[in-house]
């Protein structure tokens, strides 16, 4: 497997498109699968992605197809499509995938129906192929603009970690290899749901000691989660985990901070999802979040204040009274 093996990459969403540009752009082969006819149309004919990843001209080598089949000569797989949908996809793309080709998982979230990491369900679904997480503090249009960036890239084989990091990796952008696949994937799902509760205290203007707060011991919530799920600490304390939330819960341009900040702001979020076409991923893995961390016996008390936000169950005020009103305790995690 050279640099010239074909890199499939399924999912036309940004971040999809973004690591289609950003391996075309270093002269890899990539052909890109989306299930949206006028995204495919734009990627090939106008080097654009205007319905996911607006004002970002792509490299002319990337191509779209709609055809799963036309991904069976590919040597790698990214998987980029929803979390939430990855089940379904993989199930489509199977009868395609030669036993062994890498699948590389660059989904955050958790699934709802069965409380299962993304890896547990590639390994049901396609048993002889080996898995890989890329995640990391990445937003799609910085990645896709070429601006410098970072991540890990997870899998239990290291050469086969160095394969990868040498295929993904470009100039600009540079993934560190880990073993640490379980790691790698709680980071990437729960950073999600602490940066939608982020943005409640910015949407409450409740200042920026109460976020550095919040982003603080969200680390110690998601290290002592992770942990307890079989993550390595320093994976949580890595790109994947510490530094993506960072990422996440710092900017505006993220999905899930400015859901939040619209929660805080008071507004539904039957009418915000409304006016959205992305994902927020936090959304969709906050009660399985919440499920797994009863039955680890994992204390989660801003994932639970989140929840009761998104169920509308409780004001935003109220449960950042609730965190405020916890007892005091030893830090740490
Ligand atoms: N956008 C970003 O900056 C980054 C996103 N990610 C992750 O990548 C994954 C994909 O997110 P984005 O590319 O941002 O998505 P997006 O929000 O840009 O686009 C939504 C995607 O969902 C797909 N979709 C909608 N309904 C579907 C269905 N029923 N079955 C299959 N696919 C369906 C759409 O075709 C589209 O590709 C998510 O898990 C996200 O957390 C990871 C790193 C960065
Ligand atoms: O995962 C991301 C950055 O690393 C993107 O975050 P959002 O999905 O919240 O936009």
């Amino acid at each position: 497997m050279g640099h010239k093996s074909l890199v499939g990459i399924v999912g036309g969403g940004a971040w999809g498109t973004a690591l289609g540009c950003l391996m075309a752009k270093k002269g890899q082969s990539v052909l890109l699968w989306a299930r949206n006819e006028a995204v495919i149309a734009d990627i090939n004919q106008h080097q654009r992605n205007r319905l996911y990843l607006p004002d970002i001209p792509l490299d002319r080598a990337l191509r779209a197809t709609s055809r799963l089949e036309d991904l069976t000569r590919a040597e790698v797989l990214l998987l980029v499509c929803p979390a939430q949908y990855l089940r379904a996809t993989a199930s489509a793309l199977s009868p395609f995938i030669s036993a062994g080709v890498p699948l590389v998982i660059c989904a955050k979230g958790i699934e709802r129906e069965s409380g299962a990491l993304m890896s547990t369900v590639l390994a049901e679904l396609l048993p002889h192929n080996p898995v890989a997480v890329l995640s990391g503090p990445n937003f799609a249009a910085e990645v896709a603009r070429g601006l410098p960036a970072a991540a890990t890239l997870a899998t239990a084989d290291e050469s086969l970690g160095h394969r990868l990091v040498s295929i993904i990796g470009g100039p600009a952008f540079r993934p560190y290899y880990s073993p640490d696949i379980i790691g790698a994937q709680i980071g990437g799902a729960v950073k999600n749901v602490l940066a939608i509760a982020c943005g409640m205290v910015a949407g409450l203007q409740l200042g920026e000691n109460a976020r550095a707060a919040l982003i603080t011991r969200g680390l110690a919530e998601m290290s002592r989660f992770g942990m307890a799920l079989g993550a390595r600490q320093e994976t949580m304390t890595g790109l994947s985990g510490m530094g993506d939330l960072i990422l996440t819960c710092m900017s505006g341009q993220s999905r899930n901070m400015s859901l939040g900040m619209a929660l805080g702001e008071g507004r539904k979020m039957a009418d915000i999802l409304k006016e959205r076409r992305s994902v927020a991923e936090g959304a969709a893995s906050a009660d399985v979040v919440q499920m797994l961390a009863a039955k680890a016996g994992v204390d989660m008390p801003i994932v639970d204040a989140v929840v009761d936000i998104l169920h509308d169950r409780a004001q935003a005020a109220n449960v950042v009274q609730n965190l405020l009103n916890r007892p005091f305790r030893h830090e740490g995690i």
